[in-house]
């Protein structure tokens, strides 16, 4: 049988990309080789600093790594994602996400949202991604509530199409992990593209003096809550949830801190009731 590079490298990517050194240790001894960090250090789309006005940025967002920019780049709008300094000064840190960016830039498709490029030589980090002007799934829900069955399914294979690309990657399959209706923009077509994928990764990093915001764990999957080993079927969790929410207009358990009904999910199997009035059988299934 013969064996690829690409077979045997998740092991040491994943363990570098954890900071496992006693790991990486055994796993180079024993010839583990590592295509996903070799290439990945320095993304090769790298945007002058110069043609990036940050003066003229106009905020649209906050995330949990830092604020999200509407810029004017090589006259085109696209949205510029500031990461904060207590996150990218940790160089552990910073090299995470290279490699995070250094992956997303070689995805293309339909249903991701385009990464652009990292600003050099700029003294924060930051990096420029499509502009996508109709907002998050988290701000149309929250605007419409409950969408009709259509409107849902429609949404639902955006997504589906986004997040198979994802998991067909070659060599080796990317789990988003932390796919919330806040990490699915809109484009002006009415089209929904997945974003921030790989990123949530970062937040697991030991010595990172930093905590993720509690609002991912209303749609974690109980494995990762319990920081078990974990496969493609976590997002496929997630994205139920996010079905969910389509056909019910709001999160399930919406009163209930959301840490709490992730615990509950991880450790009592609790799943959310699917009322028939509001689910279709083939939803349902
Ligand atoms: N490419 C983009 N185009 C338009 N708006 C965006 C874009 N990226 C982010 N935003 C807006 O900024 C908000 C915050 O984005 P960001 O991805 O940083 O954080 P989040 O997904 O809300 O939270 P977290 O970082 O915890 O996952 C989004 O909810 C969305 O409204």
């Amino acid at each position: 049988m013969t064996f690829y590079v690409s077979d045997v490298a998740q092991p040491l990517s994943d363990a570098r990309s954890f900071s496992h050194d006693a790991i990486c240790k055994i796993l180079e001894d024993h010839g583990g080789t590592d295509p996903v960090g070799v290439d990945s250090h320095f993304p090769c789309y790298e945007i002058d600093q110069e043609e990036v006005d940050m003066e003229e940025a106009k905020l649209i967002g906050e995330g949990a790594y830092g604020e999200i920019y509407l810029v004017n780049w090589r006259g085109t709008e696209v949205a510029a994602k500031t990461i904060r300094s207590s996150i990218a000064s940790n160089p552990k840190v910073k090299d995470s996400f290279m490699k995070e960016l250094a992956l997303w830039q070689k995805l293309r498709h339909p249903n991701i949202v385009q990464f652009l490029g990292v600003v050099n030589n700029s003294d924060r980090l930051i990096f420029l991604t499509e502009y996508l002007r109709n907002g998050s799934l988290y701000d149309i829900l929250r605007k419409k509530g409950r969408l009709d069955p259509q409107t849902a399914v429609s949404y639902a294979l955006d997504i589906a199409r986004g997040m198979n690309y994802l998991h067909h990657h070659k060599p080796h399959a990317i789990i988003h992990r932390d796919l919330t209706p806040r990490n699915v923009l809109q484009d002006e077509s009415g089209r929904l593209k997945v974003t921030d994928f790989g990123l949530s990764k970062i937040n697991q990093q030991k010595d990172l003096g930093y905590k993720m915001t509690g609002r991912t764990d209303r749609y974690m999957a109980p494995e990762v809550y319990r920081r078990e080993l974990y496969g493609k079927a976590v997002d496929v969790f997630s994205f139920s949830l996010i079905v969910f929410e389509m056909f019910q207009g709001k999160p399930s358990n919406l009163a209930e801190d959301a840490e709490r009904v992730a615990d509950r999910r991880a450790y009592e199997d609790y799943r959310p009731p699917l009322s028939s009035s509001l689910f279709p059988e083939s939803i349902k299934a």
